[in-house]
């Protein structure tokens, strides 16, 4: 896992680069009208404007390109020479001011350095997550420079020479801080992911301490406190009914056919209780082969109506064919009254289950 965190640490670090450097792009302008303030007087109109030119060129070329590289998605491993591409373009511009600019006069070239190293030093800000890049638009800003002075002798070498211990210096000194930044993205990364396991193993483990294991429908917790929180709800005028459902003879079901077929059985009769109510309506194993229905909003007639729908879906048909079960169901049926709470509910729909199971079973009685 932390090697993956890590590439994915570098994969974020390189997309913030290619973000920063979009940002970065838009200093630009300004730096070039700088530029021409200081450099017009002395160097003349004619290679200023050629640069100018030169450098919006490239400039656009950069901006294309990283529209282009954010655009599908800016992937680190596809993408990387594509950056280094952008970043030779965007250090380009700059290295031609200084092939414009160095060697007209001392004042001009102290000017320049000034600019260079600060334009370096900007540009690090941006380049920060993705110090490949950096390296390519350093190399691209001072190449320039260099083959412009190189055949000038002092003072325009010392520029060079000065600007390219700036650059090493500052790319050196950078590199811890980088390191850091993507062992901060790193643990970011590693932090999200702990959080949602934890929140996965919440989210189970309360969904399993809700839950009926074998049928899949709520347990009599869930049950419980779903009577709780409907029982202390302001009053209003929509009902609750109670159905409490227990499957008759199914001692005989274990008996003959042994535990693994009673489950079955179980299944199959919560599939076909819970295929038979809306989804507003609670279904939940109560315990043992005795299930619990609660119907909000049902008037005593429709209560009526469903718990005859239930009993007879369950006798009209067999629960498992192999081997044969076709036990029936009795239900007990219990309405809200003024001033119960969930025990007094719950234990007349079972007395009236009790009633339905004395009375011969397979038929539903009401409280
Ligand atoms: N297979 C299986 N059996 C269960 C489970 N829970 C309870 N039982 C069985 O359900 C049976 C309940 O039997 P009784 O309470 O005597 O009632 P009954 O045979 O259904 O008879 P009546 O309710 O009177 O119609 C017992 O044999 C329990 O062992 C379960 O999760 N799986």
């Amino acid at each position: 896992m932390p090697a993956q965190d890590f590439a994915r640490a570098e994969q974020l670090g390189f997309e913030q680069c290619a973000r920063a450097m979009q940002q970065l792009l838009r200093n630009a302008p300004p730096g070039w009208a700088f530029v021409l303030l200081v450099a017009w007087e002395p160097i003349g109109p004619r290679p200023l404007l050629i640069w100018l030119a030169a450098a919006a060129v490239l400039w656009l070329l950069c901006q294309l390109q990283l529209h282009r590289i954010l655009a599908r998605g800016a992937q680190r491993e596809r993408d990387a020479n594509a950056l280094a591409l952008a970043a030779v373009l965007d250090g380009a511009s700059w290295g031609l001011c200084a092939w414009a600019v160095a060697g007209h006069s001392p004042v001009l070239d102290a000017w320049l350095i000034i600019l260079m190293c600060g334009v370096g030093a900007i540009s690090a800000t941006a380049y920060l997550t993705h110090l490949r890049a950096y390296a390519w638009q350093l190399g691209a800003y001072w190449l320039p420079l260099a083959a412009s002075t190189a055949w000038q002798g002092a003072p325009a070498w010392q520029l060079t020479a000065g600007s390219l211990l700036f650059y090493v210096l500052l790319f050196w000194l950078m590199r811890p801080v980088s390191a850091r930044l993507i062992e901060g993205l790193r643990l970011q990364i590693d932090n999200e992911r702990m959080a949602q396991q934890l929140r996965e193993n919440l989210e189970r483990k309360a969904h399993e301490a809700a839950t009926d294991a074998l049928t899949g429908l709520a347990n009599r917790r869930s049950l419980d406190q779903l009577l709780d929180a409907w029982l202390q709800r302001p009053p209003t005028q929509e009902g609750l009914a109670v159905l409490m459902l227990d499957i008759d003879h199914f001692k005989a079901v274990n008996d003959r056919h042994g535990h693994g077929v009673g489950d079955a059985t179980l299944k199959t009769f919560a599939e076909r209780v819970r295929a038979q109510l809306r989804s507003s309506d609670q279904c939940a194993r109560y315990g043992g082969e005795e299930f619990c229905v609660l119907l909000p909003g049902a008037t005593h007639e429709k209560a009526l109506e469903i718990a005859e729908r239930l009993r007879a879906a369950v006798a009209s048909q067999p629960l498992l064919s192999e081997p044969l079960v076709d036990n029936t169901v009795s239900v007990g049926l219990a309405w809200m009254a003024e001033g119960d709470d969930a025990a007094t509910l719950l234990q007349r729909a079972d007395a009236a289950l009790y009633e339905a199971k004395r009375s011969g079973r397979n038929r539903v009685v009401a409280a």
